[in-house]
């Protein structure tokens, strides 16, 4: 399988803070979840591919495109679909025009084609019967679904989600699940998130970033493993460490075993925490 992106030493500052710090990913088909805690430089990361921020140094390759040449980034831009963080909707539109401005952004120039294209998506994202309601008067996992049409406009080979699943209930999470998964089939699905069992549900991929590098690239099921060993459960409250006490009362502790702590079966969240925990390589 090639790959659709590579991205090689990329960095990216802001002022004297350092959000990406020579960071390296390469991604394919399927997809990928990025993982890391507030600040970690997910949405930097994001925005470089999607083209709307340039990083200081290092190169970016996607769908065989350079977005520092003008004509390969326009030509990328109409080929990926991307679901920025705050969307910032024009609240005065309705669902549909909304989308169907940005389906003009993307070239799309036959109009009834173009129409066709938006119910489409609007009824994928389930939205069909509120095509005519303005933006503003959408909920908030709504207006979510709505940026998720828009990113899904024109079939994208790119699909580049940042924490698409903010605000969507259970039903609404199941039925991104399983777009996304569609998509992931035979494309590109990069997503950022912070729900872990988005990624133990959906990604055959997690890359944790923290401090602007990549500090894990693997499988969720190697994340889970790599806590094998280090995730307790006890009756007593613990001493220290991280721990919390769980619906059956009993207190799970990740670390060191603590006194009376019975081996528990690791999580993808007990894998990513655990990774946290340890320093980032220089
Ligand atoms: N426009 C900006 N100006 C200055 N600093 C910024 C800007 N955008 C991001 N940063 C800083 O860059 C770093 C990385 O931010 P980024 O938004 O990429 O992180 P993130 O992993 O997406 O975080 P979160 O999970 O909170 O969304 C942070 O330290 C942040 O404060």
């Amino acid at each position: 399988m090639t790959d659709t992106v590579v991205l090689t030493g990329i960095t990216k500052r802001y002022g004297r803070r350092t959000a990406l710090d020579r960071l390296d990913l390469t991604l394919g088909a399927g997809v990928t979840g990025i993982l890391g805690p507030n600040g970690a430089g997910k949405t930097t990361l994001l925005r470089c591919l999607a083209t709307t921020l340039a990083p200081d140094s290092g190169t970016i390759r996607a769908l065989g495109l350079d977005p520092a040449d003008r004509a390969d980034r326009t030509e990328l831009r109409r080929r990926l679909g991307y679901l920025p963080q705050d969307p910032g909707c024009y609240p005065h539109f309705t669902a549909f025009d909304l989308v169907d401005y940005v389906a003009i952004l993307k070239d799309l120039t036959d109009r009834a084609e173009r129409h066709r294209e938006v119910r489409r998506v609007l009824a994928d994202v389930g939205l069909t019967d509120r095509a005519t309601t303005r933006v503003r008067k959408l909920s908030g996992g709504m207006r979510q679904r709505l940026a998720l049409a828009q990113a899904l406009l024109a079939d994208p080979d790119l699909l580049i989600l940042d924490e698409p699943t903010v605000g969507l209930d259970p039903e609404q999470r199941m039925r991104f699940r399983r777009l996304v998964s569609r998509v992931g089939e035979d494309r590109t699905v990069v997503l950022s998130t912070h729900q872990t069992e988005d990624v133990a549900a959906l990604c055959e991929r997690v890359v944790v970033v923290s401090g602007g590098r990549v500090v894990f690239d693997g499988t969720p099921f190697a994340l889970a493993a790599a806590a094998e060993g280090h995730v307790w459960s006890t009756a007593e409250r613990p001493a220290g460490g991280q721990y919390w006490r769980g619906a059956d009362g009993r207190y799970r502790v990740l670390g060191d075993r603590p006194a009376g702590g019975e081996s528990a079966e690791p999580t993808v969240e007990d894998g990513y925490l655990l990774r946290l925990a340890e320093p980032v390589p220089a």
